[in-house]
């Protein structure tokens, strides 16, 4: 028995507890390709992943799991040596082969999840996703020493003709010495150039790491941990940008001439001895100024950068909320926030400029005054003998370089400084979240789940709520169609999204069969069981594109099949794009009705063994409900359990157990008739007293 090279993988990833894409078994492969040798690489390269490694010699124990190639039978899964002259291999079923070293093994390296990877701290991404290219910062730092170097021509060209050329008219020397200054200039710009070009692509790189790690790190904080805004956590996570501006290469490139100002001052004092007093007075004068204004405005860039979260947060609120708004002529109101937000900004930014302009000021000062008292004392130091004019002019050039652009820059570099710190604390508060998954742990990825569902002592309260969902035992078999009814607020949805895993309760434990929800893998939590929210969004894209989210692709005929039996056949064919309508931002483009009939579309293709549905039918007429709940119905296999929250009366002929909730609590709960027949009861009259 041989298994497609996909099939391999899958298992193989799973051995390794590494998630591939949604749609990996539809990777439109031709599989008589993927059987040649070239077919890894191949596939390798339509996934986007590193080249696979031919192993050498005979594999070491920690090596496997191993795809293993040989002529006569194909591709197989080496899962481990047994003994020394034997392998174990997996091609649909385990058994074992003689071990040979001409058989191909290759090293699959898949692509890490970029939320696996655990980080301490913001600062910690940004450093490690650095540290990951040493060697290209170390071969930068090099050409930075070899430029520095090369920077001290021009002031002893100059040296060289003051002293050398001018007195004697030295033609010759003043050609040669003018030629070797222009190469170690073009020496200087090329090595320049090469830098800028390598940091440049460098940090292209850390940043597509570091924001890849924040995107999916953000899309991972579990639901119920989300307590802010939509607008204040994208602009947390635009923090970011301020972030990658502080390590742009200006800046980067201010910070690795930074020692070379000692070595400079090293260089003037070898020319102009105790001349070298001046810088070393006035550079530390210079870095003691920033460090102050770095802490005078430590306070305020947070304030600034707090306020500026909440104005994008109003801004993305106003922006989604605009029917709303409008209808209720909210406008005012939300521009008076505006305001007192743009207040508030200014409030926390004026400080801030008025401290780094004055900062610059200074710093423009010191660097004259320096400039004046190296000339001064230099002049006295000529006319006692001490150095030539040459000389001078060789140290004010080199001070120049000592004060000169370092000092300059530096107060835009703090306040850039202020800001960016400012983020990273921002991202530390995101990376604080919990998440779906604990990175530490490896999810479970069982073969098969069993379609029943069981709370144990489950309690759950929002965060600040007072009181929440209680619920000490609730089971539901596998196969049990159930309804959860009861009025607004009484908990229905959040107890769908604790039996969904979506929310992770505060006490007791959720098992889907007989495994504890909070151990299972996310995309295996997710494929077992489907979940349809009340108010189910789109995201930005197609419509195919919606109804294939997380799903791979089964080909047009099944998804018109679902499309014509969840009665979203009429929106499909009444669009000249098809399946290929677009869907903006949020979902719009559709109605409510469509948007939910998205949805159950979705789930018809998925065909999960345990569906969750919550008000699947609120924004249905009548006939596109009976369709649509006809399509879910249709689809249910004897063992697929069916839990339906809803308000609709009709929607309980689909189930047999009714559960009845009132202030997060079960207060009803058994079969649909007798249920029914308890909420239709009057309610007991109240005894009337015998008269006396
Ligand atoms: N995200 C949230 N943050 C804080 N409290 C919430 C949140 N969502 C719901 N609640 C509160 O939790 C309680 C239960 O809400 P839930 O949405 O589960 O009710 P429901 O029975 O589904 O109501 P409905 O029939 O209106 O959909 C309500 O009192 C609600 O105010």
């Amino acid at each position: 028995m041989t298994a497609p090279l996909p099939v391999l993988i899958e298992r193989l990833a799973r051995e390794r507890g590494a998630d591939l894409p949604p749609d990996w078994s539809g990777a439109p492969l031709d599989l008589a390709v993927l059987g040649g040798e070239d077919g890894l690489a191949i596939l390798a390269g339509n996934a986007g992943w590193d080249l696979p490694r031919r192993v050498d010699g005979r594999p070491r124990a920690n090596r496997f799991p191993l795809l293993a190639w040989t002529p006569e039978e194909g591709w197989l899964l080496a899962e481990q040596m047994e003994g020394h002259a034997r392998l174990r291999v997996w091609d649909g079923t385990a058994r074992s082969m003689p071990y040979d070293p001409d058989i191909a093994l290759f090293d699959v390296t898949l692509p890490e999840a970029a939320v696996a990877r655990t980080h301490n701290s913001a600062f910690d991404v940004f450093w490690k996703a650095m540290w990951a290219r040493k060697d290209v910062l170390i071969a930068a730092t090099v050409a930075t020493i070899v430029a520095n170097i090369i920077t001290l021509a021009t002031s002893l060209y100059s040296m060289q003709i003051y002293d050398r050329v001018i007195p004697r008219a030295g033609y010759s020397t003043l050609w040669v010495l003018t030629i070797g200054v222009l190469v170690a200039l073009f020496l200087d710009f090329a090595l320049r150039t090469t830098r800028a070009l390598m940091i440049e692509r460098e940090s292209a790189r850390i940043d597509h790491d570091v924001s890849e790690y924040f995107f999916a790190r953000a899309q991972a904080v579990r639901l119920d941990a989300r307590t802010g805004g939509v607008g204040t956590m994208a602009a947390q996570l635009r923090g970011l940008e301020q972030v990658r501006a502080m390590m742009s290469s200006g800046s980067l490139f201010l910070l690795a001439d930074l020692p070379f100002a000692l070595f400079f001052v090293l260089v003037i004092f070898g020319l102009g001895g105790a001349l070298a007093l001046v810088p070393l007075v006035s550079l530390p004068i210079a870095l003691g100024i920033a460090w102050g204004l770095a802490r005078l405005i430590r306070k305020d860039t947070q304030r600034a950068q707090i306020s500026g979260n909440l104005k994008n947060g109003l801004l993305v609120e106003s922006i989604d909320a605009a029917e709303t708004i409008k209808a209720n002529r909210g406008g005012w109101q939300m521009l008076s926030r505006w305001n007192r937000l743009i207040e508030e900004i200014h409030a926390s930014e004026d400080p801030v400029k008025r401290w780094t302009s004055t900062a610059g000021s200074i710093f423009s000062t010191l660097q004259q005054i320096a400039y004046v008292a190296l000339i001064a004392f230099g002049a006295i130091a000529v006319t006692y003998g001490k150095m030539t004019t040459g000389g001078l002019i060789a140290c004010a050039i080199i001070a120049g370089r000592v004060n000169g652009p370092l000092v300059t820059q530096l107060p835009s570099l703090i306040v850039q400084w202020g800001y960016a710190r400012a983020s990273l604390k921002m991202l530390d508060n995101i990376l604080a979240l919990p998440m779906d998954e604990d990175p530490d742990v490896q999810g479970l990825r069982p073969s098969a789940i069993n379609g029943a569902l069981r709370l144990e002592g489950v309690r759950f309260a929002y965060p600040g709520a007072r009181e929440g969902v209680d619920l000490p035992v609730l089971e539901i078999r596998e196969g049990e169609r159930v309804a959860i009814i009861g009025g607004i607020g009484s908990g229905k949805t959040t107890l769908l999204r604790l039996l969904a895993g979506l929310y992770r309760p505060q006490a007791g434990r959720v098992m889907i069969g007989s495994l504890d929800a909070a151990q299972l893998a996310p995309d295996v939590l997710r494929q077992h069981i489907g979940y349809l929210a009340q108010d189910y969004r789109l995201v930005n894209g197609t419509l195919r594109e919606n109804l294939l989210l997380g799903l791979s692709n089964p080909g047009d005929d099944a998804v018109m099949k679902a499309v014509q039996a969840s009665g979203l056949m009429q929106l499909v064919s009444g669009h000249p794009r098809g399946l290929d309508l677009p869907i903006f931002e949020g979902g719009r483009g559709l109605s409510g009705g469509q948007r939910t009939l998205v949805g159950l579309t979705r789930l018809l293709l998925a065909k999960p063994p345990v569906l969750l549905l919550d008000e699947p039918t609120a924004n249905l007429d009548d006939a596109v409900e009976g369709m649509a709940l006809g399509a879910v119905a249709g689809q249910l296999a004897p063992n697929s359990t069916l839990i339906v929250v809803t308000h609709k009366l009709r929607l309980l002929s689909l189930v047999n157990r009714v559960i009845v909730m009132a202030n997060g609590k079960v207060v009803l709960d058994g079969p649909t008739g007798e249920v029914v027949k308890k909420l239709q009861a009057p309610p007991p009259r109240p005894k009337v007293e015998a008269q006396a």
